[in-house]
C-alpha cells in the first residue's frame, strides 16, 4: 500500500514590483519573487484524481497581486509573506498549512550630486534578501502560529589581507601550505530565525508584533560587512562565528543564526619559469579565482539559555 506523506502545491516564480508614491514626492520601490504553497485537506486530488478542494495555483498568484496592491505590508517582505500565509489559513477551511518565501531583489536609490534620486534606482549588487514565513493553523484558526525566518543571499565580498589559515592536521593527506596572509572571499549566505511568540496570531496583529523587521535586516548586513572586513581572521570558521554572535547580542529579536560561507578560493599564479615571483604571500599579486571546488563552512548559533548575563 502506498501513503502520501506529504502534499503541497501552490505557485512558486511570482514575480511582483511594487512602487508606492509618498506625500513628499519621492517613490519606494520593491522587487520580490515569491513563492505560495498551502498544505491541508487536499490529499483527494493526488489519490483520487478529485480536485474539488483545490484552490489553483493561478488563485493562489492572483492573491500576491491583490495583496501587493491593498496590504499595508506591501514595502515589507516578512510583514507580507506573514499576511498572506495566514490569510490562506485563516480563509480557507480546509487549508491548515501555508508556506510564503520572498526573494527581494536589490534597487538602491541612484545617488545624483550626492543625495539619494527621489524615483530612479540602480540594481547595485546580486545580493537578494530572503524571508520565509510558515503558518501552523492545525490547532485551530483562532490558535495559528507563525515562524519567520530571513536571510540574505548571494553577498559577494573579498579582501585581499588580514586572512590566514594555519595550524590545522597535517597528515599525508595535507598538500595545503599553511599562508599567514591570503585573499578570502566568500558569497554570503546567512538566514536568521526571528520567533513569534504568540500563540493565535492573526492578520490585524501583524502593525503590532513589535519587531522591526527592516532593522533587523540592516543590522545582520552591516554586520556580515563590518566583521568581514575587520576581523582578522583564522578562519573562516571563525569570522563567521563572530558574526553570529555580533548579531545575536545586537538583535534580541533573532533566535539563531546560519551562516553558509564558501571559501572562494583565489590562488597565486606561479610565475616561476619566467623568473617572477609571485607565490610568497608577500609576492603575490596575480591570482587565478577558481569556480569549483570551494570549501563550504556552515554554522547555526543560537541563543546560549544556560549563560550568564
Ligand atoms: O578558512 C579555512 N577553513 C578551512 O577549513 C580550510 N580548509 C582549507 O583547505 N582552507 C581553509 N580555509
Amino acid at each position: 500500500m502506498a501513503l502520501l506523506k506529504l502534499a503541497k502545491y501552490g505557485k512558486d516564480k511570482v514575480r511582483v514590483f511594487r512602487m508606492v508614491r509618498n506625500a513628499d514626492g519621492t517613490h519606494d520601490v520593491a522587487e520580490w519573487i515569491v513563492c505560495a504553497l498551502v498544505e491541508g485537506e487536499i490529499e483527494k486530488a493526488w489519490t483520487e484524481s478529485d480536485n474539488s478542494n483545490i484552490v489553483a495555483t493561478d488563485s493562489i498568484k492572483n492573491m500576491v497581486y491583490l495583496f501587493s496592491k491593498q496590504s499595508p505590508h506591501c514595502l515589507s517582505p516578512e510583514k507580507f509573506a506573514l499576511d498572506l500565509a495566514l490569510h490562506l489559513v485563516s480563509h480557507y477551511a480546509h487549508l491548515h498549512k501555508s508556506h510564503v518565501d520572498i526573494t527581494q531583489l536589490k534597487w538602491s536609490r541612484i545617488p545624483v550630486a550626492g543625495k539619494p534620486h527621489k524615483h530612479s534606482f540602480v540594481r547595485n549588487g546580486d545580493e537578494k534578501r530572503l524571508t520565509s514565513v510558515s503558518v501552523d493553523g492545525t490547532a485551530g484558526k483562532d490558535k495559528m502560529t507563525a515562524t519567520v525566518t530571513s536571510g540574505i543571499k548571494d553577498l559577494l565580498v573579498l579582501k585581499t589581507t588580514e586572512s590566514s589559515f594555519e595550524n590545522y592536521v597535517f597528515d599525508k593527506f595535507t598538500t595545503l601550505k599553511p599562508v599567514d596572509d591570503r585573499i578570502f572571499s566568500t558569497a554570503v549566505d546567512c538566514s536568521y530565525t526571528i520567533p513569534i511568540s504568540s500563540s493565535s496570531l492573526t492578520r490585524s496583529a501583524i502593525a503590532n508584533l513589535g519587531i522591526d523587521f527592516e532593522a533587523i535586516y540592516r543590522s545582520v548586513e552591516k554586520t556580515t560587512l563590518e566583521i568581514f572586513a575587520t576581523h582578522n581572521s583564522a578562519s573562516v570558521q571563525a569570522t563567521l562565528y563572530q558574526m553570529c554572535e555580533k548579531i545575536l547580542k545586537d538583535n534580541k529579536h533573532v533566535g539563531e543564526v546560519t551562516y553558509k560561507l564558501p571559501n572562494k578560493h583565489y590562488f597565486a599564479v606561479d610565475m616561476a619559469y619566467y623568473g617572477l615571483k609571485n607565490t610568497a604571500p608577500k609576492d603575490a599579486e596575480v591570482f587565478m579565482p577558481v569556480d569549483a571546488p570551494s570549501g563550504l563552512i556552515i554554522a547555526t548559533v543560537a541563543r546560549d539559555a544556560s549563560a550568564k548575563l
